[in-house]
């Protein structure tokens, strides 16, 4: 019988860390074998040998369980958002002296949100105006959400290289707020709602007409194929990925 790839899950009493238990326990080819919450250590991981962590815990803190992890030897494969540009490039460093592991970084591993931000990188090079709602149950701590950081920025790296300049805004006076986040050029906008999960809109607009891309998680069952796709795949990916769309040969930014 061939060995099953043993798996630690940080964040294991959380929403996310419980259904990834749940999935990891019934795969045939996977082993659980720690669950670290926050009142746990990490060494826990390692003292159980596990080969990869999943990371669903709280911004503050999971930079530096990848850390850790890497210097352990660990694969790590992160669903924890909050993440920026900096703290990316101190992993993608740290990871230049453990060659050898990968670290996969993915805001969002629903297959229909993976392809709604890749559909919206495509279709925003053709529209004038293009702005992301994205919409939360309200015990989300961070906003906006990692998913539409990761699509305002996609968008806004395929409208630079079509030459497409920004989104046409007249708006001279306002309510501090009201017309969303800026990310990267690309106006971002969160509703908190108690019975949401995790959803997201793109509306893009030309003279006339409107395209609307949107996807919904209505539960958190829709994440578990990317997990588990991420856990069996990110040894064979060393250094850092973000995004599963890189898993899924869908292209984008790395
Ligand atoms: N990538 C995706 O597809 C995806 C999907 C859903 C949620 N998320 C993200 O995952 C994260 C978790 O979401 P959630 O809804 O499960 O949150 P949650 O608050 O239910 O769970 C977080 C858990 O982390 C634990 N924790 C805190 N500090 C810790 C530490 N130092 N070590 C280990 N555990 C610690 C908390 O006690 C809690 O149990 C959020 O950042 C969320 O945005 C990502
Ligand atoms: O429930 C959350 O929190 C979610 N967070 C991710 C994000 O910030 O994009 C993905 C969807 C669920």
């Amino acid at each position: 019988m061939t060995e099953r790839l043993k798996v630690a899950v940080l964040g294991a009493a959380g929403r996310m860390g419980r259904t990834v238990v749940e999935a990891v326990e019934s795969a045939e080819d996977l082993e659980l074998v720690a669950r670290v919450d926050a009142d746990g250590d990490l060494s826990a991981v390692t003292d159980a040998g596990a080969q990869v962590a999943v990371d669903f815990t709280v911004p503050s803190v999971t930079e530096a369980n990848v850390h850790t992890l890497v210097d352990a030897g660990v694969h790590v494969v992160v669903g924890t958002t909050g993440w920026d540009d900096a703290a990316l490039g101190r992993v993608r460093d740290h990871l230049v002296h453990a060659p050898a592991v990968g670290v996969l970084v993915a805001p969002n591993f629903a297959l229909g949100a993976v392809l709604t931000m890749a559909f919206a990188a495509q279709a925003a090079r053709w529209f004038e105006s293009v702005e992301v709602v994205e919409l939360h149950h309200p015990d989300k701590v961070d906003a906006p959400s990692g998913t539409a950081r990761h699509t305002a920025a996609g968008i806004a790296a395929a409208r630079a290289a079509a030459g497409v300049g920004p989104s046409p805004d007249a708006t001279s006076q306002q309510i501090e707020g009201a017309r969303g986040a800026d990310v990267d050029g690309v106006r971002v906008h969160a509703v908190r709602l108690r019975g949401l999960v995790a959803h997201e809109e793109v509306l893009l607009g030309n003279p006339g007409e409107m395209l609307t891309i949107r996807h919904d998680s209505f539960d958190r069952i829709s994440f578990m194929p990317g997990v588990l796709l991420g856990v069996r795949q990110v040894a064979r990916h060393p250094g850092l990925t973000v995004g599963l769309e890189h898993l899924l040969d869908l292209g984008g930014r790395r």
